[in-house]
């Protein structure tokens, strides 16, 4: 992970000191589960926990000669125990721990993205409510549409951000299990009472099938899930990004008090914070096929996706809670420039009304094919020629001018907006 976009608390979940600590917490989880069960004599998981030991350092160095990361681990961390260190890892193999520990891991970090999740939903559904009368220019294909309102855009960005809430609980209900069946998953030298158990203390649930290792189809949905995330975060940037041209100027990002633009243009205030967030998008995307290569390991498993998790799982979960971090920070501060969102709709001097004027004369009778045909010619000249739409269509058709005015009328196209804030409600 990159310090810069590093933040607390997912940062430090993610040292290695509390890998090993949590390595330690399922350990010992077995521990108190082979005592409850009567295997272990009483005071064993009392003792264990006082008398384990880990030390960072200690456990690299012998790393260096085991060439094992859990192996040395288990030294370290039984180097300072007497008779109950015989119940540490007793049935177990490491993927026991390792597997185990990441969803430990990984539900506590997607519980914290969760959480900011949720409150960036808050902060886009306050913004779609504060702009939703306020009139703005509809663009497909980049191109001037059709009048509609600038909260819309906010409630599109807090419905999205609603699904991937929904699917993201969905993900975290999947991730939130263990495994603890052995070297092969088959529970030979384990009772499946001890998993269960076990697993209970540290409040997840047994793996229904695994192998040595819990099934990475199940990381690989929460990996693409995360992505999802990214992906709508990408989308309000890009927004924003466009928006924010010179020329059109709609909106501009936050722009700090002594920030500056551009070393050699003063007087320039760039989208740098939505351009990082969409380059990060990419590199949470980028992981999409790594987690998926992940799923077909050989037989049993093998370990060719261990590596890939140490880069991943922090990589994704940082770079994630840092956007949404971000993407919060750029909502609620985002300036809205509304004398321009209003002169913009205007800048094809009424073209965007096309489709009300064709309405209109299908109304009064004549066919589509007439009407559309006619409404054409005049709007190309129209285009050709910079004349105003409104004008031309005034002396091209018999309309009252009282017509002519609901039809050049941006707020018409208003009329139903509370019905879509209704129907996103009542959901
Ligand atoms: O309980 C066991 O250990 C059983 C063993 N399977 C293993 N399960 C878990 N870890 C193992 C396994 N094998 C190796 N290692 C150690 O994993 C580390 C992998 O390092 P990296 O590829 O850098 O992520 C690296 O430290 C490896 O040494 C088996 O033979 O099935």
């Amino acid at each position: 992970m990159v310090e810069r976009y590093a933040l607390e608390p997912l940062k430090s979940l993610w040292s290695l000191k509390k890998q090993y600590e949590r390595w330690l917490e399922v350990e010992l989880a077995v521990i108190r589960a082979y005592e409850e069960l009567g295997i272990a004599p009483k005071g064993t998981f009392e003792k264990a926990q006082k008398n384990s030991y880990i030390n960072v350092e200690e456990i690299l160095d012998v790393e260096k000669t085991v060439d094992h990361d859990v192996i040395a681990f288990i030294k370290v961390a039984t180097s300072k125990m007497g008779d109950e260190s015989r119940f540490f890892h007793f049935g177990l193999t490491s993927s026991d721990i390792v597997d185990t520990a990441n969803s430990l891991a990984l539900v506590r970090a997607t519980k914290i993205i969760l959480d900011e999740l949720k409150s960036l939903y808050n902060i886009l559904i306050k913004k779609a409510n504060e702009f939703k009368d306020l009139p703005t220019i509809g663009r497909t294909h980049g191109v001037h549409a059709e009048p509609t309102s600038f909260g819309l855009k906010f409630l599109s960005w807090g419905a999205e951000t609603e699904r991937n809430i929904k699917r993201l609980e969905f993900a975290l209900d999947e991730i939130s299990i263990g495994k603890l069946s052995g070297a092969v998953g088959n529970y030979a030298n384990i009772d499946p009472k001890v998993e269960e158990l076990a697993l209970s203390y540290l409040g997840l649930k047994p793996t229904k099938v695994a192998t040595q290792v819990i099934p990475r189809d199940i990381h690989a949905l929460l990996i693409e899930i995360f992505a999802l995330i990214a992906s709508g975060i990408e989308r309000i940037a890009i927004e924003i990004r466009h928006l924010q041209k010179t020329e059109t100027l709609e909106v501009q990002e936050p722009f700090k008090k002594g920030q500056r633009g551009s070393s050699a243009m003063p007087h320039k205030k760039n989208p740098i914070l939505c351009e990082r967030l969409t380059g990060m998008s990419r590199v949470i995307r980028s992981y999409i096929n790594a987690a998926l290569e992940n799923v077909p390991l050989w037989h049993e498993r093998d370990i060719s996706h261990s590596s890939v998790e140490r880069y991943m799982f922090p990589d994704v979960t940082m770079t994630l809670y840092y956007m949404i971090s971000k993407t919060k920070y750029l909502i609620e501060n985002l300036f809205i420039f509304k004398e321009n969102v209003e002169k913009n709709i205007d800048i094809t001097k009424g073209l965007v009304y096309s489709q009300r004027v064709l309405l209109k004369l299908v109304e009064k009778g004549l066919t589509r094919e007439e009407a559309y045909k006619r409404v054409q010619k005049i709007a190309l000249q129209c285009w050709k020629n910079k004349k105003s739409f409104k004008e031309e269509v005034k002396k091209e058709f018999n309309l009252l001018e009282s017509e002519i005015n609901e039809i050049f009328n941006s707020n018409y196209y208003l009329r139903n907006i509370n019905y879509i804030f209704d129907k996103f409600k009542s959901k």
